[in-house]
């Protein structure tokens, strides 16, 4: 469903320097990965177990240097040929046992963590779901879906690789010391001097590499956002002929987004350097001090080459240790940007922390939820009927809070008080709506009229609580809707807003979205007729049709009868539409409009409405102006007494509108 709010007022560019700020700079890496815990805990046997086999594929690997001393030494040195076949022998099992150990190391884990990727991005799914209007306000819709797809595909690659071969790694590496030691400690000794000098620019390497990480995956997001808006406002974009300058915007984060990356390349490549270099002078080094203790006869060959051979089998674990740190980096800066949004609180959790606190001047009233069958139609008027005569009681045909008596006074729908001012304003900008009091009667609809800005679509998003009051409360036949579980408000209140969204789905699934699980055929044509949406059985699948972004476009017109139809669906209580009737033409509002008065009749509702025509169709009107509800009357009325009325309904200066407001008082006086 499509929300008219107008977009945040932060631009797309700007948020993620924002959100660059949240990450606090002592951020601890492996703190931060330990947060995948939880979805790593159901595949840790694998993993361990996988660990465990690329542990001892790399130990086997270290036996080969042994098995070259033992051949040198051996069969080598004693010119015995079936000893040297026999070590080749040694040699070719060693290695096939090593590969093997590693394709089933690979095998264990491939399965698994595509099942963790799967499982993290079906979270991130429904936690955005559940995420207040509020945070999709503040958040750039590429930020969220570059963590949904690069971050979560970084993580996938980091527990696959990195996090194993940090791990094995550093086990052949001590491993290999060991035996190097063991071997000769003083050529040992010469191969650890490096360790110092690495593990600084290691530790170096780790902050930088980490703030340059995040920058380029935020900038990711930024270029996913310009892309998606891009791609969304197309016809505009064409209409407009600004393709150019999307462009340059495009080419301007882009070359950004590869100056971090060139950044990130130079970080990595001096630590490379480090990495590298200093181990090959160290194994130079012990080469030439080794080839002198030999020649001295201080030191067998065999030992020498098993040395040397042993070196340069390390090589590649201590070669490989900076890329692995700058992929655990990328890794933990995806953690931190997956549990930036996780985090976020969804409104069910919003509701139970205000339900501890209380929620102060609620009170008891909310205490009985509204449940029970609704009626509409005949039989429900005579139950009203009977439910008047029996005493100080609303009719039962109310809504599904029938089951429960309402006190006079407060069914329908009403706005108590209400403030509110957008989460992300300033605290010291005036509210967007000010000490609201509205009532709209059992039965009755009312039109919202208002100037451009003031508020109308503001105040129709509080009912579904797409946002919450900032003080104030409504109540649905008396019930504070904070009171009810979401799905049941959003059950007895249906909202068609002013741009119709629709999903890629076909027409039916698009439609009775806005009903229950039960809902089916027959509530879908009758929805169908009601919103004149005839024109879907002309479609060349029916209402089987695909339509939404990759089905059949519609016309603007089509897509908001089809809106109408969903708001309609599910026979709501309450209908919130929001200028439904903004892109038909002059022949289908009428039909629409005769359609809906049928559906008004037995429904409370709330119509923003910009056009007479539209307001006509309510029992009454309210002025919406400077925050406040300045007038309520019925649309005559309002013409006849209020000049700003008339002037938002008839175009006319609103100067002249008083003069002319002015005179007919007196006309009525004399
Ligand atoms: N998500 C938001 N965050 C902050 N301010 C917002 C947000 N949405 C709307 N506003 C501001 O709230 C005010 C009221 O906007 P609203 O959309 O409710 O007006 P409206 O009466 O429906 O206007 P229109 O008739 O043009 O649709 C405007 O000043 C707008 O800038």
């Amino acid at each position: 469903m499509a929300t008219t709010l107008p977009p945040p007022e932060a631009p797309a560019e700007a948020p993620a320097e924002a959100l660059r700020d949240a990450p606090s700079e002592a951020r601890s890496t492996v703190r931060t990965l330990l947060r995948l815990w939880p979805y790593v805990r159901p595949v840790r046997v694998r993993l361990f177990t996988a660990a465990f086999i690329a542990v001892l594929a790399s130990c086997v690997g270290l036996v080969i240097p042994l098995v070259l001393k033992w051949m040198v030494d051996g069969p080598i040195a004693g010119r015995d040929p079936a000893g040297v076949w026999l070590g080749a022998l040694y040699l070719l099992l060693l290695g096939l046992a090593e590969a093997l150990l590693f394709g089933f190391r690979r095998w264990l884990v491939a399965r698994p963590l595509s099942g963790v990727e799967a499982a993290m991005r079906a979270d991130l799914y429904r936690h955005l779901q559940r995420l207040p209007i509020a945070f999709h306000d503040r958040w750039p819709s590429g930020q969220l879906l570059s963590r949904g797809t690069t971050d979560l595909m970084l993580l996938r690659m980091f527990l696959a690789f990195p996090l194993t071969f940090l791990l094995v790694n550093g086990v052949t590496i001590l491993v290999g010391m060991i035996i190097m030691l063991v071997q000769d400690w003083v050529l040992g000794l010469v191969l650890l001097i490096p360790t110092v000098p690495v593990v600084v620019t290691c530790v170096i390497f780790e902050k930088r590499y980490s703030r340059a990480a995040r920058l380029a995956q935020d900038q990711v997001g930024d270029l996913t956002t310009v892309v998606e808006e891009s791609v969304l406002g197309i016809r505009i974009i064409k209409g407009f002929g600004r393709h150019r300058s999307q462009a340059r915007a495009f080419r301007e984060l882009s070359e950004k987004l590869r100056g971090t990356e060139l950044h990130k390349a130079r970080l990595l490549a001096t630590i490379l350097g480090v990495i590298v270099t200093l181990p090959e002078l160290a194994i130079g080094a012990a080469l030439v001090l080794g080839t002198v203790r030999v020649a001295d006869g201080d030191l067998s060959a065999g030992t020498l080459v098993a040395f040397l051979s042993t070196a340069l089998a390390l090589r590649w674990p201590v070669d490989s240790i900076g890329f692995l740190l700058a992929m655990s980096q990328e890794a933990a800066t995806a953690t931190e940007r997956y549990f930036e949004v996780m985090d976020a609180r969804e409104e069910q959790e919003e509701e139970q922390e205000e339900d501890e606190g209380g929620k102060g001047d609620k009170g008891a009233e909310g205490a009985g939820r509204a449940e029970g069958p609704k009626e509409t139609g005949k039989a429900g008027k005579e139950k009203d009927e009977k439910a008047e005569k029996d005493g100080d009681r609303v009719p039962a045909s109310v809504g599904r809070s029938a089951a429960r008596s309402v006190p006079r006074g407060d069914e329908g729908l009403r706005l108590h008080h209400v403030t509110f001012r957008y989460p992300d304003a300033p605290a010291d900008s005036p509210p967007v709506l000010d000490r609201v009091d509205l009532h709209i009667r059992p039965g009755e609809s009312l039109a919202l009229v208002g100037a451009t800005g003031s508020g109308k679509t503001t105040l129709t998003a509080l009912i579904p609580r797409l946002y919450e009051v900032t003080s104030g409360r409504i109540t649905l036949d008396g019930v504070d809707i904070r009171d009810m579980s979401r799905e049941e408000l959003r059950s007895r209140v249906a909202v068609a807003f002013e741009e119709p969204t629709l999903f890629s789905a076909t027409v039916e699934e698009n439609v009775l979205m806005g009903a229950g699980d039960a809902a089916g055929r027959k509530e879908l044509e009758r929805a169908l007729g009601v919103a004149q949406a005839d024109f879907v059985h002309t479609l060349p699948q029916g209402v089987d049709t695909q339509v939404g972004e990759q089905g059949l476009s519609l016309s603007g017109g089509q897509r908001q009868r089809l809106a109408l139809a969903r708001a309609v669906v599910g026979r709501p209580d309450f209908l919130v539409l929001d200028d439904p009737l903004s892109a038909l033409d002059v022949h289908t509002e009428a039909a629409v409009e005769a359609a809906l008065r049928r559906v008004l009749a037995d429904t409370t509702a709330l119509i923003v409405a910009h056009r007479p025509s539209t307001v006509l169709l309510a029992d009454r009107v309210a002025l919406l102006s400077g925050g406040r509800i300045t007038a309520v009357g019925t649309h005559h009325e309002l013409l006849r007494t209020n000049p700003e009325y008339a002037h938002l309904m008839s175009g006319t200066p609103a100067a002249e509108q008083a003069e002319r407001v002015e005179q007919a008082e007196q006309e009525d006086i004399r």
